[in-house]
Parts: C-alpha cells; structure tokens; sequence
C-alpha cells in the first residue's frame, strides 16, 4: 500500500503572529512547490494556529507541539485535546525530545498523550530516538523500540495504522549533523519491523515514519529515497518559507 510522503514543519518556540503571516503570505506566492501526492503541515506555537490556519495554502494542514491529556480541569498553563481538535488541528506532536529532557516528559506521559489525540480524532506525531552516549554504546535499537512500543501502548491497530512515527535522532536535532539516509532507514525498517511483530502487521505496512534531525532542501531527497522513509519533520529548514518550498519541491521531484 503507498502511504502519502509527509513533510512536516516543527517551528519550535518561534515566530510571532506578525511573522507566522509573512511567512504565510510568502508560502502562497510559492504554492506551485506543493504537489498533490504529498501532505504538509507545520506544527506551529499556539498563538499563530489562528492565522496559519487562515492564511496557509490549503494543502498545508496545521500542528501543534503539545497537549495535555485531560478532558478539561485547573491545569494551570495547559491546552486540551479537544480545544485543539475543535481549532482544526491535524497533527500534533507527543515526546519531541526537547520535552523529554527540558520538561521530563516520560513515557508513560508520552503514551496518554498519544492516546488523547487520537480519541480527539487527531493524528498523533510520535517523536522516538536516541542520545549521542545511547548511540555510540550501540542502544539505537532499544531505546527507539522502548519509546516505540510504550508510546503506542493501547492503540488499536486503526489507530497505529493512521499515526506518524517520527525518528528524530537527539544527536542531530539542530547540530548541522544528520544521520545517513541508510542509517535512518535501517531504524525506520526496525520500526516498521517491530510493529508488524508487536502490533499489527497492516498498521505495520500503513503507519507512516518520518526522519527528523538537521533536515535540508539538499539532503531530503535522499531520506525520501528510502523505502522505509515516509517524510520528514524539519525545524531550522521549516522556518523559512523558500526553505519550505524547496523542500516541497525536492520532495515532488523525488516520487
Ligand atoms: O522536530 C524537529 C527536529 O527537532 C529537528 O530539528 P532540526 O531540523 O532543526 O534539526
């Protein structure tokens, strides 16, 4: 089954609204990069949705970076799955390794995160992968397995099948460095392999995986390559938008 390539921003804790509308404005003038086999979606702070929402191609759909995993309640600070849904939010993101390790976020926060977004009727965006010590001590496997299986832990098979798993190496996440694009498919290859295993085999052949980690215009083509590879998810390269558009033209060039 062919699963639809995904490329996704993740602006982090950038742009203001006024700056989230050039960036929109200038993503418009080039809207002949988007091709019409592949979605979109920047995963944006808070207080640009709004005018991302508005403003955005259509084809680019929106993305928020956090959630909390409660109906509603005094959670001082937090934002509910459903408010999210009811703004028209596709996609958000559950255990980005910057919430792992500035905010503490485990896995079993991860978990009922994801679980969340998904009875809210988002698409839950996954983020698994290991440090630089866990890499160079050979953990790549088991950590990304861990994360893997206990994020997903509870979802039925329909709902891993509609999931975005992103592998997202800590040590290339904004470090210039990236992981090779046949690294990066023999772990998508292992996930794709341990859900087949663990959780079902045709949400296994449906769930889609990123790579993420120092992501470019001149080196996305090649992670888009590999058969296990279904996207990416950008920071630095998604915050401007002929950045975007060149990697929305790389990526239509390489189906
Ligand atoms: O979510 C995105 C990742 O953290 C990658 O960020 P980066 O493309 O700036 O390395």
């Amino acid at each position: 089954m062919a699963r639809t390539p995904l490329l996704m921003g993740n602006w982090k804790m950038y742009k203001t609204v006024a700056q989230a509308r050039a960036f929109a404005e200038a993503l418009g003038q080039q809207s002949s990069a988007l091709h019409g086999g592949v979605e979109y979606a920047i995963c944006a702070p808070f207080t640009t949705l709004h005018v991302l929402r508005v403003m955005l191609p259509a084809q680019v759909k929106i993305g928020a970076q956090n959630v909390y995993p409660q109906k509603e309640g005094a959670y001082t600070g937090e934002i509910a799955p459903m408010m999210l849904a009811e703004f028209g939010t596709q996609y958000v993101l559950a255990g980005h390794s910057e919430r792992r390790t500035l905010f503490g976020e485990s896995d079993q926060m991860i978990n009922h995160k994801v679980r969340a977004i998904v009875e809210n009727d988002m698409v839950p965006v996954l983020c698994v992968g290991e440090n630089l010590s866990q890499k160079e001590s050979g953990q790549t496997q088991a950590i990304v397995a861990g994360q893997v299986v206990q994020g997903l832990a509870g979802l039925s098979a329909s709902d891993v099948a509609r999931a975005v798993i992103a592998y997202e190496p800590v040590w290339a996440i904004g470090s210039g460095k990236t992981a090779t694009a046949e690294d990066a498919e023999v772990v998508a290859k292992e996930i794709r392999n341990l859900i087949a295993e663990q959780i079902d085999a045709s949400a296994a052949v449906s769930v889609r995986i990123l790579y993420g980690g120092s992501v470019k215009p001149n080196n996305i083509a090649s992670f888009l390559q590999q058969p296990n590879i279904d996207g990416a998810l950008v920071g630095g390269a998604s915050l401007e938008a002929s950045s975007f558009a060149d990697m929305a033209s790389a990526i239509g060039g390489a189906l």
